[in-house]
């Protein structure tokens, strides 16, 4: 089995954000025991594991939705484990949901300025302006932007979530099942764009997703949780071919 390499704190550059290891318990469950991550600008991970491995749980205690029972968290070198999600958010660490919280009566562009109401410091117009048209431009969306989102197909709303994200430039980007429910290869389009935002942009990704074809076109590292551990972490050739992961993971996907 691939062992979890150490990392030495010593190590982490500037824009880090980090996970020591983390318990969380809700009453008697014990969702995370011990978990540890380390997401350094540039990195683009992809988070896997079982349903109920505690992989939201992870994401959620890393944006602040969730206070750890125990362990830290760590941004730039300074303890966040209780700064609110609204500081964090201010600090560049940015999600988006599992679930769509768009706005299906609105514009695609002006739902992707949601994005923007939320930023430590108003911007200026132009600079509004210039964020916004650069957001739409990475997710291909300039052809919608004055469409009403509700009449636009389920992919393209996907990107506009990847898109609200990004209008804030992100020092690190967390995306809960970015990809769920897009079939086929209806999420080569969002994986290209993300691709291509994360090299011209540099923020790290963490990314949670069980369409494996979808994580390898995007992650240069993947780490696997079981029972809220981290079992495994490595490159994507070695994590895939472990027996463990197969046995507790990949072998789950195929029965689903
Ligand atoms: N708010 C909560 N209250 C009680 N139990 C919770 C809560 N949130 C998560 N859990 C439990 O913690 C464990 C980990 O859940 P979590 O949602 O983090 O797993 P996951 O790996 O993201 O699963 P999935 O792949 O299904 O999204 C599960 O047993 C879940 O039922």
């Amino acid at each position: 089995m691939t062992q979890p390499t150490p990392e030495t704190k010593a190590a982490d550059p500037a824009g880090t954000l980090r996970a020591d290891g983390i318990v969380m318990r809700f009453g008697g469950i014990k969702a995370l025991d011990g978990a540890s991550i380390r997401i350094r600008p540039g990195d683009t991970i992809g988070l896997l594991g079982p349903n109920g491995s505690g992989k939201t749980t992870l994401v959620n205690c890393l944006t602040g939705i969730l206070t750890p029972t125990e362990g830290r968290i760590v941004f730039n070198g300074q303890d966040i484990t209780r700064r609110t999600p609204r500081q964090r958010a201010h600090g560049g660490i940015v999600r988006s949901f599992q679930n769509l919280r768009l706005m299906p009566d609105l514009t695609v562009a002006e739902n992707v300025a949601v994005g923007l109401a939320g930023l430590a410091q108003p911007l200026r117009a132009a600079e509004w302006r210039d964020r916004l048209t650069t957001a739409l431009a990475a997710q291909r969306l300039e052809p919608y932007a004055h469409s009403p989102l509700g009449q636009m197909p389920y992919g393209v709303m996907k990107r506009v979530e990847v898109a609200r994200a990004l209008v804030s430039r992100p020092r690190i980007l967390l995306l809960d099942e970015p990809a769920a429910g897009l079939g086929g290869g209806d999420w080569e389009p969002l994986a290209e764009t993300l691709k291509t935002a994360q090299e011209q942009m540099g923020f790290g990704l963490l990314l949670i997703d069980h369409n494996i074809e979808f994580v390898r076109a995007l992650v240069n590292r993947l780490v696997v949780l079981a029972t809220g551990q981290v079992l495994v972490e490595g490159s994507p050739e070695t994590v895939l071919t472990d027996p463990e992961v197969g046995r507790v993971y990949l072998g789950s996907l195929a029965d689903a």
